[in-house]
């Protein structure tokens, strides 16, 4: 049975990675050994399987012993231990939910049920460190696989719509918190059917504004808000994470290139954990929609087109509905007045599941089943 040394276990996408792993019953097929950064000597966790003590997440003499390594941690970890493990001669592979490694030479972006063929080459080439993608573009292959599978993509537009989870835990409780502060500052008004609705907005942006209003995390409100900036400034106009679009979708697919431009702005709004995108499609040739269709249901299992009218699109293509499941529905699908190799569609996904924890849960099955 393989070491897997996990890392980031207790956070929150290690969170919802141990929950997957423990549905899909991963456990039996390891033996696990949970790694800490502040807790070393502390039981470990039990998912079905006795694992001792916590060990030291920065001792490379007990990370050299595993067999795998994955790693919710954070960059922060990953840039202090991971030159360090290999420099020490460790041949292990190395899985991560961190972006510090996605564009080394040396690292794969995984997203099997997209880019299997670029995983088992690398394994069979050698390649020992896998990376899960940022999740705005794992959720946008996973829902548009089958164009791509298709080589039916020129080029992508891709305006995101992104969860607060994406910052982190304290950014949900922030955006839960703001939205509290607001409902309170007018619950008398609102209890009164009477009362006026200018009133009530007039004092809902005073609170927004109003120094109290708890922005400790995303710098401004996003309660009542959004935020048309995610990640840092480039300085030539584009976000990190608007950049991630071109330069990840392109590495997924095994390109050395930027072969299939991806462009867009990213925004922050309020939603929990999951992200919504509006792509703007230029296809290569008008094909059919219903061609269109069967491409992207007959991708993967996950993908789950939405028809295009108003019931549909309530009932099955919102972040209340999707949240906490596997599933990507895309829908809005139609060609667009520029011509008929223009197509719009929509997206929703959990940026937890397949845009995190997913991923790297699969590459150990992979790296099991090999
Ligand atoms: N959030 C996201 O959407 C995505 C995040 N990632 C990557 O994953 C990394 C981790 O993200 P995320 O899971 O949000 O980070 P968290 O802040 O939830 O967890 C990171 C670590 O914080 C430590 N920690 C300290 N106090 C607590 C506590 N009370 N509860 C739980 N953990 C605690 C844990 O380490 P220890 O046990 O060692 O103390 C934990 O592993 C990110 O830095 C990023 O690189 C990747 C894709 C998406
Ligand atoms: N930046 C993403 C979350 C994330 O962690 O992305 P990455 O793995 O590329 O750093 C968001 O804020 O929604």
């Amino acid at each position: 049975m393989k070491k897997v040394g996990l890392v980031g276990w207790r956070g929150m996408v290690g969170s919802v990675l141990m929950n997957r792993m423990v549905e899909e019953k991963d456990f039996d097929l390891i033996e696990p050994v949970f790694f800490t950064t502040s807790q070393a000597g502390k039981p470990a966790p039990n998912f079905g399987k006795e694992a001792g003590v916590l060990i030291d997440g920065t001792d490379i003499n007990e990370l050299k012993k595993m067999d795998v390594i994955i790693t919710c941690q954070g960059g922060d970890y990953t840039k202090a231990v991971y030159p360090k493990l290999r420099e020490s001669g460790w041949q292990g592979y190395w899985i991560d939910a961190a972006s510090s490694l996605r564009m080394d030479d040396e690292a794969i972006i995984i997203l099997d049920p997209v880019n299997s063929d670029v995983i088992k080459s690398g394994l069979a080439n050698g390649t020992k460190t896998f990376v899960g993608g940022n999740c705005t573009v794992s959720l946008m292959m996973m829902g548009l696989g089958g164009l791509f599978a298709n080589n039916a993509i020129d080029w992508i537009s891709s305006m995101t719509y992104q969860a607060a989870s994406g910052g982190g835990a304290k950014h949900m409780r922030e955006l839960l918190s703001g939205m509290g502060v607001l409902n309170q500052s007018v619950a008398s008004e609102l209890a009164d059917p009477a009362s006026a609705i200018l009133e009530i907005d007039k004092k809902v942006t005073a609170t927004l504004n109003s120094d109290g209003f708890p922005t400790e995390n995303f710098v401004v409100p996003l309660a009542g808000s959004l935020i048309p900036w995610i990640d840092s400034d480039l300085g030539n106009g584009q976000s990190r994470e608007e950049w991630k679009g071109g330069a990840e979708t392109n590495k997924i697919l095994g390109h050395s290139d930027i072969v299939v431009p991806v462009e867009g702005l990213c925004v922050r709004i309020g939603t929990m954990r999951c992200h919504s995108q509006a792509f703007t499609i230029k296809l290569k040739q008008d094909i059919p929609l219903d061609e269109i269709s069967d491409m992207l249901a007959g991708h993967n299992e996950w993908a789950k087109v939405v028809p295009n009218d108003k019931e549909s699109t309530l009932a099955q293509l919102t972040p209340a509905k999707v949240t906490g499941t596997l599933n990507v529905p895309v829908g809005r699908i139609r060609k667009l007045a520029m011509g008929g190799d223009y197509l719009s569609a929509f997206s929703v996904g959990d940026q937890l599941l397949w845009g995190a924890a997913e991923p790297l849960r699969r590459m150990l099955r992979i790296l099991l089943e090999d």
